[in-house]
């Protein structure tokens, strides 16, 4: 027998994550600065976005009806220069999760170091179960309720969960069409003959490959021949399993939002690359699938949770087997799982380094589309590695020398440079 949750607390649920998310956030944002000897008034500048905004986004159905949509665009700090990141179509979207995306989004600049500040977008929807007319105004209408805090030179907006490049390209059309000029720098991750970058399809994968070489590296395992676990199959996910195997690794198991695979003898990932469907689904054409819950406590070398956040909490911590766990995804780790995985010497590469490859060629994208000469596969790729494997550097290096685990290590990292500017533009 199923039993169905009722609706208020599944949004009850849903908000109380969303506020988690923040709240674990501010402590590590707190923790850092005091780290690095900052003033109380930095603290409360940065723990909260400077700018957010809610929309409702009237769109027509292909029924012929009108449904109203709630969409956030949140921008945390813009001291560094425009704020940058994602939209987020899912029906978990919160506002609280939209201003913690944005505060990552900050600290993943500052690791990377890029110009931007961090900014963040979500609508509540299910595209799943939308048509692409109905996507295509839904996409619209956004770019319509939120141009005037946008652009490029403001805010400049990307991919994220459940969106892609013709989702982007409508976006940088609507905006377009508003100024009444060819805007291709307000928007990246669009297709490569409207502005797109070459290799920012692969570059979040790209970036997390690197850093699970560089902690391979630390721990002395060698990725030929290592096991590898990967909770999601989008563009993270999926990129991300093809990349293991070509460095002869064996991806054992692979997940999307309805289950998971695991086969201890290494999945043939070319084939489900092949089967998955445009939202990264793939497990629905199996018989033989476990829950995302019990493939993230299988015996593995390399865990990479690349869905969504809150995936590994004080619940099933202690029972992760990985010896290295990568956040492809924003937020998939509680502090108190961190805590828990540091303590048991588990090398835990945090979202906001191992997830910059894709803010990294976005800003690439955006450098080309600033400048209209654009940049070959090799020299986006290489760009890339010099980023992450220095940044990497710097993370891990300030860990073993501060003596704090990587997320603290990461923030401290990613926090200076937003601060400084903060600080010479005279707002603390
Ligand atoms: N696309 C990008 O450039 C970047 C993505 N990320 C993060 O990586 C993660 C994945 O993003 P994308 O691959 O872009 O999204 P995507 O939309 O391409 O794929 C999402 C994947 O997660 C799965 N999923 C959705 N809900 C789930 C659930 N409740 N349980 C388990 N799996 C679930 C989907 O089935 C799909 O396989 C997100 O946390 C995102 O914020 C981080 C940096 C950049
Ligand atoms: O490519 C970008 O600008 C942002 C990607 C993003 O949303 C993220 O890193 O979480």
């Amino acid at each position: 027998m199923t039993t169905t949750i009722p609706q208020n607390e599944v949004q009850n649920k849903i908000k109380e994550e969303g506020r988690e998310l923040i709240e674990s956030t501010q402590e590590v944002i707190s923790e850092a600065l005091h780290k690095l000897g900052y003033s109380k008034e930095l603290y409360e500048l940065l723990k909260e976005p400077l700018r957010f905004l809610t929309v409702q986004i009237p769109v027509r159905m292909d029924d012929g009806s009108v449904k109203i949509f709630t969409g956030y665009r949140s921008q945390h700090n813009d001291a560094v220069g425009p704020t940058k990141g994602g939209i987020r179509f899912h029906p978990e979207v919160n506002e609280d999760e939209v201003k913690a995306l944005s505060m990552w989004m900050s600290l993943k600049c500052g690791i990377v170091d890029l110009p931007y500040g961090g900014g963040k977008g979500g609508i509540i929807c299910d595209p799943r179960k939308m048509s692409i007319y109905e996507l295509e105004r839904l996409s619209r209408g956004y770019v319509r309720a939120i141009s005037q805090i946008v652009g490029p030179t403001k805010d400049i907006p990307a991919p994220d969960v459940y969106t892609n490049p013709q989702i982007m390209a409508w976006m940088m059309d609507e905006y377009s069409r508003i100024q009444e000029f060819d805007s291709p720098g307000f928007i990246t991750g669009k297709p490569l003959v409207l502005g797109g970058s070459e290799g920012r399809e692969t570059a979040t994968a790209q970036g997390v490959t690197i850093c699970i070489e560089e902690a391979a590296k630390r721990k002395g395992i060698d990725l030929k021949g290592a096991s590898v676990i990967v909770q999601g199959f989008g563009n993270a996910g999926s990129f991300l399993a093809k990349f293991m195997v070509e460095a002869g690794a064996k991806v054992v198991g692979i997940s999307d939002a309805l289950g998971a695979l695991y086969d201890p003898d290494g999945l043939d990932i070319h084939s489900l690359l092949e089967k998955r469907d445009s939202f990264g689904t793939v497990t629905n054409l199996f018989t033989d699938v476990i829950s995302n819950k019990e493939l993230l406590e299988k015996p593995c070398d390399i865990l990479v949770p690349a869905a969504i956040s809150n995936q590994i909490t004080i619940e099933n911590a202690h029972n992760i087997k990985a010896s290295i766990v990568v956040e492809a995804a924003n937020g998939p780790t509680t502090l108190e799982a961190t805590k828990i995985l540091t303590e048991r010497e588990i090398l835990l590469v945090p979202d906001v380094l191992a997830s910059a490859g894709g803010v990294s060629v976005s800003y690439f994208e955006w450098v080309q589309n600033n400048q209209g000469y654009y940049w070959s596969d090799e020299e986006v790729a290489q760009k890339l590695r010099e980023k992450m494997v220095r940044s990497f550097d710097s993370v891990y290096q300030t860990s073993v020398n501060r003596k704090v685990n990587m997320r603290l290590a990461a923030y401290m990292v990613g926090i200076r440079k937003m601060a400084e500017a903060s600080r010479f533009r005279g707002w603390v």
